[in-house]
């Protein structure tokens, strides 16, 4: 259950996108004053809830009890929790449940949960009636600070992660920090990966505040909101400047072309491997090929890898529990990348901590030769 916070007003941060602008509040005790913030901003009065097994016998009753209480009719559904929720399999049930409902376009579909949920009930929100109203109430720390903003939404295919999807804007964004205090220490340490990306990006103080107050962050209070927030602005800024990923927007995939080949080739295995994991094991190799190019000093490269370890991450493919496939294998996974262009790879590499950029036109043979070497058969 999470408690309400009078006395503590929520920050904002506003994604500007013209028409289509929102706001991400966050704070504590958002889900039991959730409705009253959707009834000032929607006019619909029917919504679909969508979550998965673990957040709802949490967070499901306060949120249909807000939502009923200002007079908004709401159904649910629940999911199995995990990664392979995002599928073509549970995309169905997602869909026909919205409809069952009769969500109109006024209407909304909320998403309670981590990405998993954000995702696949962003999508469907996508699709059905060709765009439906859509509002995420993120619950793990990565959806907070990345997943629940920027309208990327879709499922996995066996060829790649989030292969098939759609751009698809939420409305409003809810991050109740209470509800980070039941997430379990792994997940909230997979989150954190994704809030040391945006200091790698182009925030090197931010990277030097998080190696000084991680602890702080962990614990709770204000330093958690805090990180947050910087995680928020920094997403906002980015997807205001570029939504559809033409230029800038890639820098958010700082880790991932890694990251999404040992996803794929852990078949999407959340005991193996959860997304933010593979990310801080792309991150740390991203700094590594980065200086093997002569583009930065191996310096940072050990300095990356010394934070995400001493947080407790995974930072080498040899972390991975179980066998790996061979690298020519994950190059695979990698060809299949969205950021591919005529064929040719493109990564997110780094003159530096904070000094990372888009590098088109990466050669194959020197990222297999790498990969290769980081995990020898
Ligand atoms: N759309 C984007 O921009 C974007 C950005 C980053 C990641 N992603 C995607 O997000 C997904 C990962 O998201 P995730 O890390 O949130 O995974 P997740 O949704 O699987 O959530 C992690 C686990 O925590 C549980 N959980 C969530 N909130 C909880 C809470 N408050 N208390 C207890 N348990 C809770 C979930 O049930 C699940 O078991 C990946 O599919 C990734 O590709 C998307
Ligand atoms: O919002 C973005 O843009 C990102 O790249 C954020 C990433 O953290 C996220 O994992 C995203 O889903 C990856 O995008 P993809 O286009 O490589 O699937
Ligand atoms: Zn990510």
């Amino acid at each position: 259950m999470t408690a309400a916070h009078p006395s503590a007003a929520p920050k904002t941060v506003r994604v500007d996108l013209g028409d289509r602008s929102y706001d991400i509040l966050i704070g504590p005790g958002l889900i039991a004053t959730a409705a009253g913030e959707i009834a000032g901003r929607l006019k619909g009065r029917r919504m679909a809830v969508i979550t998965d097994a673990h957040v709802a016998p949490l967070y499901l009753e306060p949120l249909m009890a807000s939502l009923k209480a200002t007079g908004i009719e709401a159904v649910s559904l629940v999911l199995p929790a995990g990664e392979k929720t995002k599928s073509f399999e549970h995309l169905i049930p997602v869909c026909e449940a919205i409809l069952g409902a009769r969500i109109e376009r006024n209407d909304a579909v909320i998403a309670l949960g981590g990405g998993v949920i954000g995702d696949l009930t962003g999508f469907a929100a996508g699709i059905v009636r060709r765009g439906s109203r859509f509002i995420q109430i993120p619950t793990s720390l990565l959806a907070q600070v990345d997943s629940s903003v920027g309208g990327k939404t879709g499922i996995n295919s066996p060829h790649g992660k989030n292969l098939i999807g759609v751009f698809h804007q939420p409305d409003l964004v809810l991050a109740d920090t209470d509800v980070l205090d039941t997430l379990s220490p792994r997940e909230f340490r997979a989150g954190y990966a994704e809030v040391a990306k945006y200091g790698l990006i182009d925030k090197p103080d931010f990277f030097a505040w998080l190696e000084n107050n991680w602890q702080a962050v962990f614990a709770g209070g204000d330093a958690r909101i805090e990180a947050i927030a910087v995680s928020c602005q920094a997403k906002a800024d980015v997807v205001a400047a570029d939504e559809r990923e033409n230029g800038r927007r890639a820098l958010l995939n700082l880790g991932h072309t890694f990251g999404h080949a040992l996803e794929a080739a852990t078949k999407y295995d959340g005991t193996r491997l959860v997304h933010g994991e593979g990310v801080a094991i792309g991150m740390v190799l991203a700094h590594q090929f980065s200086a093997r190019m002569n583009l930065a000093s191996p310096d940072d490269a050990t300095r990356v890898e010394a934070h995400l370890k001493t947080v407790g991450l995974p930072t080498r493919m040899d972390d991975v529990p179980g066998d790996l496939p061979p690298a020519e294998k994950l190059m695979d996974a990698i060809a299949q990348d969205k950021k591919v262009k005529g064929g040719k790879l493109t990564f997110i590499l780094t003159r530096g901590i904070g000094q990372s950029f888009v590098a088109d036109d990466v050669p194959a043979n020197e990222v297999l030769r790498f990969l290769e070497e980081k995990h020898p058969k």
